[in-house]
């Protein structure tokens, strides 16, 4: 078959030998990733025949694993089959020949650039699937066949082979024919230091860790034992006692009686083979005993599924392994919720939700568009849809992931007739309600472990909030933010903290900076030092949440760099407070109105501040004004068309100017305004100008100190550069020598191809892996040594690989 590769083979030959060398340590996840392959062809069967009941007969949908050692000892073979969907010969080349996944050349960059070590939870998140073959095996074959259906009545068994050493695959029609009747089998041969999985013990192993919940489907292994009959018994063949297929050939003709897909009586046979062992010591007088070789299928993942065990007898680590099989998500999840209900349309239910440890990157880069696939709806313990479609959770909840298993519901509801059924439409609302109980009981119990949560999901808390009228409130109880006192702070504990008479709650914001920096903003000098405690609200979607709050408990939300700041005891003592301003404005009189003029470009109004202690000024937003934060988010997301118009105008200027009294240099301007004389034919012109250079830098030092950008800076700097050549006694006049030598003529020559190939790393000693690059000058001076850390700080020794 001549079938075009979806990526380049480069890729794969690249992935072969991430897997092979760099994934050593990790080999035995092959076995459940290719159980989980085998478990999503029987589901993908499943799912395609409620539309098409031609490709599944009713025949039993399994998994099997059976492990044969050659004769001579020196090797051997696993085969793991299913009945699932099968492949046809072009499925084989694109699924298997080739890496047609997204993400694959990510994976594969990330991989190169870390050591074998490191790769452990790249392949968790990645997921190896099928080239997890190839840790183990250095020659694997498929045999597959897809189910008859109308457009492919008589569908052909081929075989697709491949060698680890080499990229290239062949696939040719399975010279034993039809075989398998449908599904796929997977042959690996093992590699010399891999024997040890054919043992069955260890595959027992190995599925009991990590497959026995990833299939919701009965995995069997073929176990061999030897077991003493009476020698009369032996005369007759025991029907339980299969022959051994050894070759490919062989079992082809075997395979009928191999199998349980089958012979279902080879499961009856187990529990009576047990019986026997009952009744023995009942027996007379023993006979002659003789030793026999029994081989059956056992079924590996006997238990019922987690979701539907008594919780008190599921351990936190069979959770997390749930999890990891079930999500294929191989981090432990943070905290998870197990519970059953009653959807009040009558379908009871049972359920397990999982707060996954990390949110995936597509649902940070576009939160709005990220589809949840995370609901697994089981029906009477059956997969049905992870599609809710409309009946899916919120954004902000759409990451979480759920297991919901509903008794009730027609077991063969197509998505359509699903999408309509009550139950579903209350299953969001179940679930959202699991989930914000889980994060409250987490909250209120756990401090440690509520820090944690805060990493991954303190932002989901605030988009909650603003998307999810109905749960806002507890949403937003949920959230935590820095303030100048203290870190980790909700809103009820800072209500609680308010201080006598304070009616407001005051916030600062700014988008991207750190609230240790934002909390030195001159916002807040005064409130601060008073003992008045400011949130500082640093995250985007802070201020966002707080405009859809409006107040918290009835107390008003107060942008402390905007005006309408009240402390809430100016009313305990009004007469002396209103006397002391009053003399204030009449002092400072002459200072504001020659400051009006000056900033007229830039303010409103000036006023005498009640906001600052150190700082000489600062510019506040007026209520229907910009603040400095708004003004950037506003150039950040470049809102051209709201510019230009009146309201933007009007909010661009709706700032005020207050200057602090008690600042020595506002004393100062206040007196050298007053010694300016005032008689037209007294003008001092050139002192006039000088003050006013002062005050325009003072003006522009008040935009940055309140976090505003200064219109010109240019102009900006050139007056400071004047004020400076005056303090220096520099003439302020005197010319800067601006003569350049220019660059050389044109040269339309383009570079050599040597030159073009010149690397602009010297990389002779690229050996792959991640290192610091010296310059050459420095080389003598700094010599560095790498070590890898783990969390706690402590060297993490390398295995060598
Ligand atoms: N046993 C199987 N039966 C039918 N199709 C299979 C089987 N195993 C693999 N495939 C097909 O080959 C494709 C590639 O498999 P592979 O395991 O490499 O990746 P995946 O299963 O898609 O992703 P991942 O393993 O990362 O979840 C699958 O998507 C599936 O279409």
């Amino acid at each position: 078959e001549d079938v075009d590769p979806v990526v380049p083979k480069s890729d794969v030959a690249r992935m072969r030998k991430i897997v092979i060398n760099s994934l050593y340590s990790h080999q035995e996840i092959f076995i459940r990733e290719l159980v989980s392959n085998a478990n999503d062809a029987i589901e993908k069967l499943r799912l395609t025949a409620l539309t098409d009941k031609s490709v599944w007969d009713g025949n039993p949908l399994n998994i099997t694993i059976k492990t044969v050692k050659d004769e001579d000892g020196k090797g051997g073979h696993i085969i793991i089959s299913d009945t699932g969907i099968g492949m046809s010969p072009e499925e084989l080349a694109t699924n298997l020949g080739t890496l047609a996944k997204s993400g694959t050349s990510d994976f594969l960059a990330r991989a190169e650039s870390q050591d074998g070590t490191g790769n452990g939870n790249l392949i968790g998140a990645f997921g190896l699937g099928f080239y997890s073959s190839f840790l183990v095996a250095d020659h694997v074959t498929v045999a597959s066949i897809p189910p008859k259906t109308s457009q492919n009545p008589e569908p052909i068994q081929h075989i697709f082979s491949s060698a680890a050493d080499d990229t290239t695959f062949e696939i040719f029609p399975d010279p034993r024919g039809n075989i398998l009747g449908r599904g796929t089998e997977i042959t690996l041969y093992l590699k010399k230091d891999a024997l040890e999985y054919l043992e069955e013990a260890k595959i027992q192993e190995l599925v009991n860790k990590h497959s026995s919940y990833s299939s919701s489907f009965p995995i069997y292994l073929y176990t061999t034992r030897t077991e003493e009959v009476p020698e009369e018994d032996v005369e007759e063949p025991v029907p339980e006692t299969l022959k051994e297929p050894t070759t490919a050939s062989e079992a082809k003709h075997s395979e009928a009686s191999d199998t349980p897909v089958e012979k279902d009586e080879d499961e009856a046979t187990i529990e009576d083979v047990e019986g026997d062992e009952d009744k023995k010591p009942e027996e007379p007088a023993a006979p002659k005993m003789k030793s026999i070789t029994v081989n059956e299928w056992s079924q590996l993942n006997a238990q019922p599924p987690l979701w539907t065990r008594d919780p008190k007898n599921v351990t936190d680590e069979e959770y997390s392994l749930f999890y990891n099989a079930f999500f294929k998500d191989f981090t432990k999840p943070l905290a998870w919720h197990h519970f059953s209900g009653d959807s009040g349309s009558g379908v009871s239910f049972k359920a397990i939700l999982y707060l996954p440890a990390k949110l995936a990157e597509e649902y940070w880069q576009q939160p709005l568009s990220y589809l949840s696939t995370d609901i697994k709806l089981m029906v009477k313990r059956v997969f049905i849809t992870s599609d809710l479609g409309e009946n899916g959770l919120p954004k902000w909840a759409s990451w979480a992931r759920v297991v919901i298993d509903a008794d009730d519901l027609p077991l063969n509801v197509s998505r359509e007739t699903l999408q309509s059924n009550r139950f579903l439409k209350q299953l969001k609302g179940v679930i959202i309600k699991r989930l914000i109980q889980l994060f409250s009981k987490i909250a209120e119990e756990d401090q440690d472990k509520f820090k944690e949560i805060q990493e991954t999901y303190g932002s989901i808390f605030k988009l909650g909030a603003v998307e999810d009228i109905k749960n806002r409130e507890k949403l937003a109880s949920l959230a935590r933010f820095s303030t100048t006192q203290r870190n980790d702070t909700s809103f009820d504990q800072y209500i609680e903290n308010k201080k006598k008479g304070q009616k407001q709650i005051f916030y600062l914001a700014e988008i991207g900076k750190k609230p240790e920096d934002l909390a030195q903003s001159i916002f807040v000098e005064k409130l601060h030092a008073r003992g008045y405690e400011v949130f500082l609200m640093t995250e985007p979607l802070d201020e966002i949440l707080l405009g859809h709050l409006r107040q918290w408990k009835n107390m008003p939300f107060q942008d402390v760099a905007k005006a309408g700041l009240k402390f809430g005891d100016e009313e305990l003592d009004p007469e002396e407070e209103k006397a002391q301003q009053k003399v204030l404005e009449e002092k400072y009189k002459p200072l504001i109105d020659w400051l009006k003029v000056e900033a007229k470009d830039t303010v409103r109004d000036v006023k005498i501040s009640n906001r600052l202690v150190r700082s000489p000024c600062a510019i506040v937003a007026e209520v229907g004004g910009y603040t400095a934060n708004v003004q950037k988010m506003m150039s950040a997301s470049n809102a051209k068309g709201n510019r230009g118009g009146i309201l933007h105008d009007y909010a661009m200027k709706a700032k005020v100017l207050e200057i602090n009294p008690r600042s020595p240099l506002i004393e100062g301007l206040l007196r050298r305004v007053e010694d300016l004389p005032v008689e037209e034919d007294e003008k001092d012109v050139e002192a006039e100008d000088e003050l006013r250079e002062v005050a325009s830098i003072l003006i522009d030092g008040a935009l940055v100190r309140s976090g505003f950008e200064v219109s010109d800076s240019n102009s900006f700097f050139s007056r400071v550069d004047r004020v400076l050549r005056r303090s220096l006694g520099v003439s302020e006049t005197a010319p800067t020598d601006t003569t350049v030598k220019p660059a050389p003529p044109v040269d339309p020559e383009l570079p050599t191809e040597e030159e073009q190939q010149m690397p602009y790393f010297n990389d002779e000693e690229d050996d792959g892996k991640a290192k610091v690059i010296v310059p050459d000058h420095l080389k003598e001076d700094v010599s560095i040594e790498m070590e890898e850390i783990d969390d706690d700080g402590n060297v993490v020794e390398h295995d060598e690989l």
